[in-house]
């Protein structure tokens, strides 16, 4: 008979004992050696299932039989002693090899313990013809701060309903946060539970390079202890957070991770402040076109970065599709800082619009020509950037509402644990990203640099050439 309204999963008893009525009637003898059969069975399986404790626990007691007690406890102190000097001799292969297994050994066990509640409690068991059928947990893997554990849901169920309730799973689990991300293979999900913050203290600068790699410029740590980087070619990219997220970090980060191109000639960076210079001012000379009070400047900016990004395209249409930087066609980046200040608060109209088709221009065409837009904002809502939908790459730093993660990041982006609302006050800086390819958001912490440090580095790779539309004498070349 073919095998029908199969439902995969893990089956929990309906009761928590079930009695039956004896039809026939059999000898006691018999029963006895039934039981006395099914227990040495369970024993075997017992046994060899959990090989990695009753292998070492036979080995142990097979050393006592013969040697008493000098055969096990000198073979248990000598393991220790050898994992204590691989631990403290060579941590990066004792990690992964040696420690992270036996962890996660113990928390297959704990997970174990709690997973029928909390499957039950978060709605994740499923009843289905008279039967309740659970989530089956797979594996545990552990990693620095995290266990990623893998799990076959029940048939029906996608990752999402994992994300869902990421939040209840973390708090029965006790850990700092769950991740939901879709499995090696369909019917799986893979579920990130994060113990430590390695995102609480603040994170130093990064080393510039003389040729930047705009593929992968490195300005944060990720909160898997990775660093992040972000890819500036063919994309545009927006920063979103509310006031004192640590935008100006995230502007910072990303220039210093160009500074080396600026020295070279390679990078060129125009800066538009209009909240009056006071974020960008710092490192001014970095700045090869600088404005920060006179609108009508940073329209014209606006406008010759869209004419340079047309007369590239025009120029490079059919050749390729990537435009590769030189000094004699510099990456040029246009750094805003509040681009709502020229977006929707500007109240002269005619420049308004002005500012609005340069920059629409700019952000469209400019991205694969080597014009790109680095651009900080507190409100993310359309009414205030209404091309918002223009910059592929965003970053949500400390936001004020829920539903504003998703305005930044993208549909669902909250249900997969960027809680962007939730970041608090005391680590600025910190902010979620989307990874090329992974489905759920990184959380990650920008570097920090201070004001003497934007001030050494603007000394070290200074540029200044024109500042609100007057050219400054002795300007680099
Ligand atoms: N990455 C960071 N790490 C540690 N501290 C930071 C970081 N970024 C910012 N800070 C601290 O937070 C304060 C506020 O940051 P910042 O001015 O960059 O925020 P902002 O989002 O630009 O605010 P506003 O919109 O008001 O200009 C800074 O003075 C700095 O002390």
């Amino acid at each position: 008979m073919p095998l029908i309204n199969v439902i995969h999963g893990e089956s929990i008893p309906t009761a928590p004992f079930t009695v039956r009525t004896p039809v026939l009637r059999l000898p006691i003898w018999l029963l006895v050696m039934w039981q006395a059969i099914k227990a040495v069975a369970w024993l075997v399986v017992t046994y060899v299932r959990y090989w990695w404790a009753t292998g070492p626990a036979t080995g142990l007691l097979w050393l006592y039989a013969e040697y008493g007690w000098v055969g096990p406890a000198s073979t248990a102190g000598g393991i220790a002693a050898a994992a204590t000097g691989w631990g403290f001799g060579h941590r990066p292969s004792f990690l992964p090899f040696g420690w992270y297994p036996i962890l996660a050994r113990f928390r297959r066990w704990t997970y174990r313990r709690r997973w029928q509640a909390a499957m039950v409690t978060a709605k994740l068991a499923v009843s289905f013809d008279r039967h309740t059928v659970l989530p089956i947990l797979k594996r545990v893997r552990c990693r620095p701060g995290a266990d990623v554990v893998l799990v076959r849901m029940v048939t029906g169920q996608i990752p999402d309903d994992f994300g869902k309730v990421a939040e209840r799973l973390a708090h029965t689990f006790g850990v700092r946060q769950v991740k939901a991300m879709p499995g090696p293979s369909f019917g799986t999900v893979v579920l990130v539970l994060l113990r430590g913050d390695p995102l609480t203290k603040t994170v130093a600068p990064f080393p510039t390079t003389a040729v930047p790699d705009f593929t992968a410029l490195t300005v944060a740590r990720q909160e898997d202890g990775e660093v992040f980087d972000l890819r500036l070619f063919g994309t545009q990219v927006l920063v979103v957070g509310a006031t004192g997220s640590g935008k100006g970090s995230v502007i910072w980060s990303i220039v210093r991770s160009l500074a080396g191109g600026v020295g070279t000639g390679l990078v060129k960076l125009w800066g538009l402040d209009p909240k009056g210079g006071m974020e960008l001012g710092i490192g001014l000379p970095l700045f090869d076109r600088f404005a920060s009070k006179d609108f009508a400047a940073m329209a014209t900016m606006l406008e010759e970065a869209a004419r340079e990004a047309q007369s590239r395209a025009a120029r490079l249409k059919g050749v390729t599709r990537q435009h590769i930087p030189t000094p004699a066609e510099p990456l040029i980046v246009l750094i805003i800082d509040e681009l709502a200040n020229l977006t929707a608060y500007l109240t002269d109209r005619q420049l308004k619009d002005r500012i609005k088709a340069s920059l629409g221009i700019v952000l469209s065409q400019g991205r694969a020509v080597g014009v790109h837009v680095v651009a900080a904002i507190q409100d993310p809502r359309k009414e205030v950037l209404p091309a918002r939908g223009l910059f592929p790459t965003r970053i949500a730093l400390r936001l004020s509402e829920p539903g504003e993660v998703d305005m930044v990041l993208g549909d669902g982006m909250r249900d997969r644990g960027a809680l962007g609302d939730r970041i608090p006050q005391t680590t600025p800086g910190v902010g979620y990203v989307v990874l090329d390819g992974d489905p759920t958001p990184m959380r990650v912490r920008f570097s920090f640099l201070t004001d003497d440090a934007i001030r050494d580095m603007a000394a070290t790779y200074s540029r200044l050439q024109v500042i609100d539309g007057e050219t400054v004498e002795g300007g680099a070349a």
